[in-house]
């Protein structure tokens, strides 16, 4: 953001990374997301999950202002990151995206080398002093993305001849490389095959020492395996929210049980 307050400001809330009061999302008439209130903790993996529709992509982008690129989309109560509102006018959305780092369904890598999708971000941002700053920067994100030994060798080939794991891997790469504080994934492991899924949960579970992870999953198997917490949406409302291991075994809202027992999908 324009005056980087979410960088510089000292964190002391408990542990909250993000608040959502009162949020509600249109688009054009159809009301998207109804009066969602949560507060998300740092340092904590937190997996949404709920039937087709129910409005889990839409709250989630909602978190790094990535509804602000659809023109109908209007959303409407607060989100707050440290305290910070980041639908305040003095805030950036670009520089936003840099400290909420989002990873998308389908490996997108531009069109250029491995080396160049990581340094993406921190060229445009201004993040590295000099050349040797920046391969620094781009061998730690490829090293936390854990696909530097694979890569280290072929930098400067493109990023689309990666197969479909590592090309996720590389957008993680890419995503981290600004340092962001919070990284949100839109179901990250829907088009990946079950080596390259149990490599990229490995990697969420490894991120949380550094970052808060919101994940969108379709599979409750995924939810309960790499996330702490779990809200569970439906037709627009969060209906329930509390500790991964309470939701899946003792749901108290009887939509959610009828969700985790599959009897609505
Ligand atoms: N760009 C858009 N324009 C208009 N309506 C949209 C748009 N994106 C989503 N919607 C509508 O908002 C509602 C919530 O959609 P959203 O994609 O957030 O749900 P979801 O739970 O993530 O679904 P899925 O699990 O199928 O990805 C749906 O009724 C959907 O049709």
């Amino acid at each position: 953001m324009n005056d980087m307050r979410l960088t510089e400001r000292a964190v002391d809330n408990n542990g909250t990374k993000i608040r959502a009061k009162g949020v509600q999302v249109y688009y054009g008439d159809t009301h998207a997301i109804k009066n969602v209130d949560v507060d998300i903790a740092d340092k904590t993996v937190t997996a949404f999950i709920g039937p087709s529709g129910c409005g889990k992509s839409t709250f989630l982008r909602c978190i790094n202002r990535m509804n602000d690129t659809i023109s109908v989309a209007r959303v409407e109560g607060d989100i707050l990151i440290d305290g910070e509102d980041i639908y305040d006018k003095r805030v950036d959305p670009v520089q936003l995206r840099a400290k909420v780092g989002m990873v998308f369904q389908k490996p997108n890598p531009f069109p250029k080398s491995i080396y160049d999708n990581v340094a993406y971000g921190p060229r445009i941002h201004g993040l590295a002093k000099d050349k040797a700053d920046l391969d620094g920067i781009v061998e730690s994100a490829l090293r936390r993305a854990a696909l530097w030994d694979e890569v280290k060798d072929r930098l400067t080939a493109p990023g689309t001849g990666l197969s479909g794991g590592q090309q996720q891997r590389l957008c993680i790469a890419r995503a981290v490389a600004t340092s962001p504080e919070v990284l949100l994934m839109d179901e990250p492991c829907s088009a990946l095959d079950p080596i390259a899924t149990d490599q990229v949960e490995n990697l969420i579970h490894e991120l949380r020492a550094n970052y808060s992870v919101v994940i969108v999953t379709h599979s409750m198997s995924q939810a309960s395996r790499v996330s702490q917490k779990t809200a569970y949406f439906h037709l627009g409302e969060m209906v329930e929210y509390g500790d991964t291991g309470d939701i899946f075994t003792n749901p108290k809202d009887e939509r959610t049980e009828n969700y985790i027992t599959g009897r609505i999908g």
